[in-house]
């Protein structure tokens, strides 16, 4: 979806996106996490939360996975997060979609701005729909992991917080990252119209901590085009090794 954007793209350093894109080349280079703080400003950053609590009303939302609670003898399970995937077409998300292409623009330019062209010897050339979550409160986390641990093409995530006023002492729900190679811990807040950037692979394990109010996030996952190409043909010659068997089978 990014051929709209010039190839030989030159940034202005009067461009307003010039400081926030150099922000994140370099913050990207350095920590491999880049947050951006009044990312929309408040009045568009309203505008996006509204659309996504209304999707949450309608029932837009899938059910989440639920987790069976071990720890509780009457296996009462604590429902995860709640998630839907939209690509920003819809009707009922213009100002996500304007979300995901202010996103879009900065990732782009920050790789075309990059020293040698890339950022973090990537090339970015797409990306996921994007994925809205909600974590319904009641203790709903998710559990250590890696984004993309096995070269399935993505190389950074980006994700959007909406929620206002969150106090991370009464809500939880914090996002605890475990860069590799430290015992340091990055631990992010997820604040109304906080922006955060991390590389999607084994560098960043991380973990979003019980919450305990509505916890609301939108995430797009940036693909590199050569990890992608190579995780597609894998993909579809795995396929055609299964549709193969089966079609042999007695
Ligand atoms: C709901 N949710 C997630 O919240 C995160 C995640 O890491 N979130 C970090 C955060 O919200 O701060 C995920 O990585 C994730 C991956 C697949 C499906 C759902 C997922
Ligand atoms: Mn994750």
């Amino acid at each position: 979806p990014f051929n709209h954007m010039p190839n030989t793209y030159h940034m202005e350093p009067s461009d307003p996106c010039y400081e926030v894109c150099q922000r994140l080349v370099r913050d990207m280079t350095q920590y491999g996490v880049c947050v951006l703080d009044n990312f929309l400003g408040r009045e568009k950053g309203l505008l996006v939360r509204n659309e996504v609590l209304n999707m949450y009303r309608q029932g837009i939302f899938s059910a989440g996975q639920l987790v069976s609670n071990p720890k509780s003898k009457d296996s009462q399970t604590v429902r995860s997060d709640l998630i839907t995937w939209i690509d920003g077409k819809e009707p009922y998300c213009y100002y996500i979609k304007q979300l995901i292409t202010q996103v879009d623009n900065i990732v782009l330019r920050a790789n075309k701005m990059a020293h040698n062209g890339k950022m973090g010897d990537y090339f970015i050339n797409g990306r996921t729909k994007a994925m809205v979550a909600c974590y319904p409160g009641l203790g709903s986390h998710y559990v250590k992991h890696v984004d993309n641990p096995n070269k399935d093409g993505r190389c950074i995530t980006a994700i959007y917080y909406l929620n206002l006023d969150w106090d991370v002492e009464k809500c939880g729900g914090l996002l605890r990252v475990f860069p590799e190679g430290t015992d340091q811990v990055a631990d992010i807040a997820p604040i109304f119209d906080r922006m955060l950037f991390f590389w999607s692979d084994r560098r960043n394990p991380h973990e979003v901590q019980p919450a305990y109010s509505t916890r609301y996030a939108i995430t797009l996952w940036y693909f590199d085009s050569q990890e992608r190409e190579i995780a597609l043909k894998k993909y579809k010659e795995e396929h055609a090794a299964l549709l193969q068997q089966y079609s042999q089978r007695k």
